[in-house]
């Protein structure tokens, strides 16, 4: 399996590092704009194959896009990232240019590709790539509603060991669905689970409404720390995705992926659960939403059509 990465930044890398670590590749291909950067990295990575035991072959170029060709998997991490006090949504405009034109290049050299898109604002990037490429639908993937899934959990692991719970992020199930925006996704509090049993049984509705806010503005809070946004919980999660796909695994993921009807929507990208593997998203899995929920999914499907009329002439 050849794996492209685009973009070899924080978390361009991140994703490429994972993926090797993992082992199920046999090529991946960074690529970035940068003069010598993806060269250097995969050189970088190449020289820890022995430490780490991983016989993939890693290899950078700049801007050349044969050295894609023939990738089962693109994955999109080419664009900026936002600074501290910004939101998102001021990167459309910037990053539509860097989006429509790396996805044309790849599916170029890559026409059977499967596009899993994390440059921001994700889900009008995910929509952008979706109408530019006229790829079908289960082909187009946005990576956010994993990586805000794993801070719920994260969030809510911390907040059940201090109520007397002990728990890690993975004895957690829980989920987050809606648009990835730091005021609208819906983390499903109802349906969160310690080991099977309702959350809602174990924490007081102070303390969950304390980790919902904490879960939504978890990128905004590691961006203010870190002078950038993060990377190892982005990169770890696109590579997720990426090995949901590969080993054709059919796990049910939340993802950012083009509405026909399902949750009441259509002509937009959002996150919904969907079963991921090898022909990319096979089918969207429908959680009954209810009460507080549902009306902020329809909140957070408002936002997502927002940015994407902000898309403008990329869309041409
Ligand atoms: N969806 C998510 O959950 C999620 C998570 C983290 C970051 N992001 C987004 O991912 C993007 C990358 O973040 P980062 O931290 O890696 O940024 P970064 O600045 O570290 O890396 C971005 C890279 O893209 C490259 N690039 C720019 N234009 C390019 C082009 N036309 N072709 C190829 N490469 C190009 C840059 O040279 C740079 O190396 C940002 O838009 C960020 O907001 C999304
Ligand atoms: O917060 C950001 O801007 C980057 C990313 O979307 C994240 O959630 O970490």
């Amino acid at each position: 399996m050849k794996i492209t990465v685009v973009g070899a930044g924080n978390v361009g890398a991140t994703v490429a590092n994972v993926l090797a670590i993992k082992k199920f590749a046999s090529e991946i291909v960074l690529i970035d704009i940068k003069e010598g950067v993806s060269e250097g990295k995969a050189m970088d990575m190449m020289q820890s194959a022995h430490a780490l035991g991983y016989d993939t072959t890693v290899r950078g170029v700049t801007n050349d896009y044969a050295a894609t060709a023939g990738s089962d998997v693109v994955v999109v991490t080419s664009g900026l990232p936002r600074k501290p006090g910004m939101t998102r949504e001021e990167l459309v405009g910037v990053n539509a240019k860097i989006v429509k034109s790396v996805v044309g290049e790849a599916l170029k050299h890559s026409p059977n590709a499967i596009f899993i898109i994390i440059s921001n604002p994700m889900d009008a990037m995910t929509y952008l790539t979706l109408k530019a490429t006229g790829l079908p639908r289960n082909r187009v993937i946005g990576m956010g509603g994993m990586l805000d899934s794993s801070r719920f959990r994260y969030y809510l692991s911390e907040a059940l060991n201090k109520a007397g719970h002990p728990a890690t992020p993975t004895d957690v199930d829980g989920m987050v669905i809606g648009g990835h925006n730091d005021k609208t996704m819906v983390p499903l509090v109802s349906i969160a689970t310690l080991r099977g049993i309702p959350v809602t049984q174990l924490l007081s509705k102070q303390v969950l409404d304390d980790v919902v806010q904490k879960t939504k503005v978890g990128g905004a809070t590691l961006t203010g720390l870190l002078g950038t946004s993060a990377w190892y919980a982005p990169g770890a999660s696109a590579a997720a995705l990426v090995e949901a796909i590969v080993l054709d695994a059919k796990k049910v993921i939340p993802c950012c992926v083009y509405l026909e009807g399902e949750y009441g929507e259509k002509e937009l990208c959002v996150g919904v659960p969907i079963v991921l593997g090898k022909d990319g998203f096979e089918k969207v899995v429908d959680v009954k939403l209810e009460g507080e929920e549902k009306a902020k999914f329809d909140e957070s499907v408002v936002a997502a059509r927002e940015v994407n009329a902000q898309l403008g002439d990329a869309l041409k």
